[in-house]
């Protein structure tokens, strides 16, 4: 085989099933391969309206076009654009690939002038314990090829965490000067805003545990501002304040000592800031959780719902792992208080946020080396390029 002609190129395939989380991480992943490996990546998005809410200069209407050196391409089944066998081929989260697609490389496998590419289906990210024994298993197919699972984690033997190579120190950088948030904010539009005030930003999907904070935001002793950007978090308090129901990104709304602001939603890297500027961050998903992980501040999970409530046990499996070195007490509330928010709980909720503090000193000093705990060293990017050279 002549290896000048052997394609170089990765291809990404990602359907977007609901919300934003399988587009959020195959663009993080997307991005970093480009910017930190040079390799040249065709990111495949069925759904372009969904990516251009956290990518807004995207033009959902091209089929082509490119940014942050990545090319995007939009798929339907059946696939319109070329296909053409690369390096690497990522089926990302089990999504169907065309057939086209599963033609071409079966082609490839048979033909002795091309390798097939290195075929991946990246996983969900859990903690949980069997994930280890499951990376990297590869499952030979009819055609005689191996597609392999690759499975994200938090340890050593999965396939890494998301993470890009400045992202701490950039994350360092601008929570040394107290001015970048208050600036962040500024460019929102959110006023009223003082650097002492407690900032929470609320990213989650719905719960009557939102209602529940906000009335006890609304009689703290200190004044609490609740970032929200626009989305699935403001069904759940239009209870509290029918007027959020149809409210637009840019208003404002006073309750007692808590101002409510909606946001509108800005690229991923906008979010990262506001992650990065806000005191505790409730987050959702898969990503914007890793995200206010990265963010070293105290944050609540408020995990994607599976069937038979499976998802309740990666919440306790992560659990687990992220209270491992805090003091016993605080570990055993910050666990009961995720468990309530995710299980509708407003009572337990209200009674630990009371006794927990999120912003405690242990809690905060804990936010501050998970990051570096987590990461085990290598992020997912990294392990992966390793995975493909020695697959
Ligand atoms: C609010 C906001 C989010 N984002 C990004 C951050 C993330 O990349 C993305 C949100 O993704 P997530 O946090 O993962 O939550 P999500 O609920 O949107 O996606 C979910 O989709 C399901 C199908 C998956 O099974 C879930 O695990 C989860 O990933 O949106 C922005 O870029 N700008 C914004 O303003």
């Amino acid at each position: 085989m002549d290896n000048n002609s052997t394609p170089q190129h990765w291809d990404i395939f990602c359907a977007v099933v609901d919300n934003y989380g399988d587009i959020g991480v195959t663009w993080r992943l997307a991005k970093q391969l480009a910017a930190e490996y040079q390799l040249e990546i065709n990111l495949w998005v069925d759904d372009l309206h969904s990516f251009s809410h956290i990518l807004p200069s995207l033009n959902p209407t091209l089929a082509i076009q490119s940014f942050n050196g990545v090319t995007i391409k939009q798929w339907h089944q059946p696939l319109v654009l070329e296909y053409r066998c690369g390096a690497v081929l990522i089926e990302a989260f089990a999504c169907e690939l065309p057939d086209t697609v599963i033609d071409t490389i079966t082609a490839c496998h048979r033909s002795s002038q091309q390798r097939p590419p290195v075929w991946l289906n990246l996983e969900y990210l859990s903690a949980e314990d069997w994930v280890e024994g499951c990376h990297g298993l590869p499952s030979l197919q009819h055609s005689g090829l191996k597609k392999y699972f690759y499975f994200p984690g938090f340890t050593a033997k999965t396939g890494g965490l998301i993470c890009e190579r400045s992202l701490f120190t950039q994350r360092d950088e601008w929570q040394a000067d107290p001015q970048n948030k208050l600036d962040l904010f500024n460019q929102l539009g959110l006023s009223g805003i003082a650097a002492q005030d407690t900032v929470v930003s609320i990213f989650s999907y719905e719960t009557p545990c939102l209602n529940a904070l906000c009335k006890l935001w609304q009689t703290s002793a200190q004044k609490i501002h609740a970032l929200i950007p626009l989305g699935r978090s403001l069904n759940s308090l239009s209870q509290l304040l029918p007027a959020l129901a149809n409210a637009r990104a840019g208003q404002q709304f006073e309750l007692g000592n808590l101002t409510l602001h909606i946001l509108p939603m800005t690229d991923q890297t906008g979010f990262d800031r506001l992650l990065w500027s806000c005191d505790i961050n409730i987050v959702r998903g898969e990503d914007s959780f890793l995200r206010a992980q990265w963010a070293a501040k105290p944050f609540i999970w408020h995990i994607y719902a599976q069937e038979d409530d499976y998802h309740l046990i990666k919440l306790r499996a992560f659990l687990q792992l992220y209270c491992h070195n805090l003091p016993p007490e605080i570990a055993k509330g910050y666990t009961a208080l995720n468990l309530a928010f995710n299980q509708d709980d407003t009572t337990t909720l209200i009674e630990q946020w009371q006794t927990l503090n999120l912003a405690n000193r242990p809690m905060m000093r804990h936010a501050k080396q998970w990051p570096i705990d987590a990461l085990n060293d290598t992020d997912l990017a990294s392990r992966l390029v390793q995975f493909v050279k020695n697959s």
